[in-house]
């Protein structure tokens, strides 16, 4: 099958001579990044643990026209990371562009995830997220300027049932923030992304259940409808480019105006296990029809 060239809204040679790379470049919304980078000029090394997406993608860029290849890497592991930016460097000559797009947890009540699983997924998508941007600015970036975003998710309101990836995915938006501020002087421009629910080939990770309830949250955003894969490259390809030469440290809503419904992702059950605080007695008593029914 022939892979046609990336459909992107952006002009063809926004990337020409530039390197990007893109951690979890093998699949779902940073395989959309990659072909989108490629198909606008840009070598783009895609990075992950597993080789084959890497290889698959890596082959369907190249047919399209496109240049690319890949590293091996365990985001989490320090050592892995430097490895990966100095092949990049090493291998191309320069590295303009980084997309922190790998990462994941699972979902849990927070009384059910194991220290295990909580360092887990903060070593994922916070230390990982930072060792991978500090190795580029180390490498590259600090000397010769960047732009680099990280993907991170609709936290906003908290996440329920993601608690652990909430926490270090607005740990992420805000070490945007300072890492805007310490290397704005370098020319080095750090933004982030905040995906609602889209419907990239990562939602199979998940159990049926999960993706039923991710299914559903349709009907709680504005724009009627989860996204795509293209909608989040489309704003992370904006953030990384020229046209976005004003703008650092923000983290932009991808999310279909979902994260200012306030709705969380599961309802709220009836209960009366927070009683009201009254230390004042002229205070009106909340009457009984304004209480939870059950
Ligand atoms: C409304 C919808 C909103 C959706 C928003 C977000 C969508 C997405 O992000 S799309 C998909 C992105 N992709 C993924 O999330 C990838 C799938 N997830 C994972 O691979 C894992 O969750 C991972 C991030 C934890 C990485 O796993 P791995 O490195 O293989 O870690 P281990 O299997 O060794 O586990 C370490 C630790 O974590 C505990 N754990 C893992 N999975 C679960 C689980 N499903 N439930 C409970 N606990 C889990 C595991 O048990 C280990 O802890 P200990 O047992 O205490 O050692
Ligand atoms: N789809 C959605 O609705 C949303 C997605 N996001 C985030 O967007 C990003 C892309 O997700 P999506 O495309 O949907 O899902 P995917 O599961 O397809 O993407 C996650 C990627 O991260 C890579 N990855 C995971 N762990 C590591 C690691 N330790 N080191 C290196 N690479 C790793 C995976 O490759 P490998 O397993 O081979 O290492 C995979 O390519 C993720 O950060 C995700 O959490 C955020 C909000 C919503």
């Amino acid at each position: 099958m022939t892979i046609p060239e990336y459909d992107s809204v952006f002009r063809k040679k926004l990337f020409a001579d530039q390197v990007a790379l893109v951690t979890g470049g093998g699949t779902g919304i940073g395989r959309a990044i990659a072909h989108e980078l490629a198909a606008l000029g840009a070598t783009v090394v895609v990075a992950a643990r597993r080789e084959e997406p890497l290889l698959e993608t890596v082959a369907e860029i190249t047919e399209a026209g496109g240049s690319a290849d890949h590293v091996i890497v365990n985001i989490r592991e320090a050592d892995d990371v430097e490895a990966m930016v100095s092949a990049v460097v090493e291998r191309h000559g320069r590295l303009d562009l980084l997309v922190n797009n790998a990462g994941g947890q699972f979902p849990s009540p927070a009384e059910h995830i194991s220290p295990n699983g909580w360092r887990t997924v903060v070593d994922l998508n916070l230390n990982g997220t930072f060792l991978v941007t500090r190795a580029a600015f180390n490498a590259w970036m600090g000397e010769h300027g960047g732009s680099i975003v990280s993907v991170v998710a609709d936290m906003w309101n908290g996440f329920p049932y993601m608690s652990h990836t909430g926490a270090a995915r607005a740990a992420v938006a805000n070490m945007t923030m300072s890492l805007a501020v310490e290397w704005g002087s370098r020319g080095v421009r750090v933004n982030a992304v905040a995906p609602g629910t889209i419907y990239s080939s990562g939602m199979s990770t998940y159990d049926e259940e999960f993706q039923r309830t991710a299914a559903q949250q349709s009907s709680r955003i504005p724009a009627g409808r989860v996204g795509t894969e293209s909608e989040a490259s489309a704003a992370v390809v904006f953030l990384l480019s020229r046209a976005a030469a004003f703008i650092t440290g923000e983290t932009l809503r991808v999310d279909g105006g979902g994260s200012l419904l306030k709705a969380p992702m599961v309802p709220v059950e009836a209960h009366r296990n927070m009683p009201t605080y009254e230390g004042f007695h002229l205070a009106r008593e909340i009457p009984e029809e304004w209480l939870p029914q059950a």
